[in-house]
């Protein structure tokens, strides 16, 4: 679904009011502005909601992505996080919103190799400090055991990631996205190195943190049956989002890629 606006047309995800994610006119360039990765872009993602943010290659969804995480600056445009204009707030700031309300899942899981899977999942609440304490007082090696049983490692607390499947080893990485209780996950090809197998029950874990705890995610993907788990599915092409799709499925965003690959642009 769409609504004009001055400069482009702009997706509107459902259940965008409150919404937890707000892109207004945000773009990049590199080089001077020789180079324009994302288009000035308009994105509103609802409380709740799992959305798919999908393109070709090279049409500008990382640049979207770690834009809207507050881990690259865009060259114009504003960004708000439950209503926080992140641009407006400085690097400490950022920071610490960033680490207490923002969760991150990338293809490489970046977790420490030697530190235990425990440890990996309390990192965000330790580097917190004195704010790591949950609602009731918990401490991080509590917390970070909540969130490793909430992703079927509650048995695995003391293994370092070596130790782990690759599969296991993301779902640590959800863990520690998850302890933070974040407002928004943002995922980069989160299942871009797993069997389907792996990748479905990742993805299954992602779901679950919407639908029961309540979490926004944002995922970047190339595959269509990723973008099934999804509510929405946004699609960029040339630094552009050009369609958006309530409640995808596999074959209707093959079908919309197909077109976006051949053509650019979509039907
Ligand atoms: N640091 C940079 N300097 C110059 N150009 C860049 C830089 N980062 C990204 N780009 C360009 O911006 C465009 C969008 O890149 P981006 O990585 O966002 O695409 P993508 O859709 O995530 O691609 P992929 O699916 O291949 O990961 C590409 O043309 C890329 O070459």
């Amino acid at each position: 679904m769409f609504r004009r606006r001055g400069r482009a047309q702009v997706p509107v995800v459902a259940g965008a009011e409150g919404g937890a994610l707000a892109l207004d006119g945000v773009g990049r360039t590199y080089r001077g502005g020789d180079v324009v990765a994302l288009h000035p872009t308009d994105l509103v993602v609802g409380r709740g909601r799992f959305v798919a943010v999908m393109g070709p290659s090279g049409s500008g969804k990382s640049t979207l992505l770690q834009c809207a995480a507050g881990l690259d600056r865009p060259t114009c445009g504003t960004v708000r996080v439950e209503g926080v204009e992140i641009g407006e707030l400085s690097e400490a700031a950022l920071t610490r919103l960033r680490r207490e309300r923002i969760g991150f899942v990338f293809q490489a899981h970046n977790l420490v190799p030697s530190l235990s899977v425990a440890e990996n999942v309390a990192l965000p609440l330790m580097l917190g400090g004195a704010d790591a304490a949950g609602p009731t007082g918990e401490g991080t090696a509590a917390r970070a055991a909540v969130a490793l049983a909430a992703v079927g490692l509650g048995d695995r607390t003391t293994d370092i990631p070596a130790e782990l499947s690759g599969g296991q080893q993301q779902r640590v990485a959800i863990a520690r996205a998850l302890v933070t209780d974040p407002a928004v996950i943002f995922a980069d090809e989160p299942t871009g190195a797993l069997d389907p197998s792996t990748a479905h029950d990742v993805l299954a874990l992602l779901r679950q943190a919407v639908d029961h705890g309540g979490h926004t995610v944002v995922m970047v993907t190339h595959d269509p049956t990723a973008a099934a788990w999804c509510d929405e599915a946004v699609f960029l092409t040339q630094g552009r989002l050009v369609a958006a799709m309530d409640r995808p499925d596999a074959g209707r965003v093959h079908a919309v890629m197909r077109r976006l690959g051949r053509r650019g642009v979509a039907a």
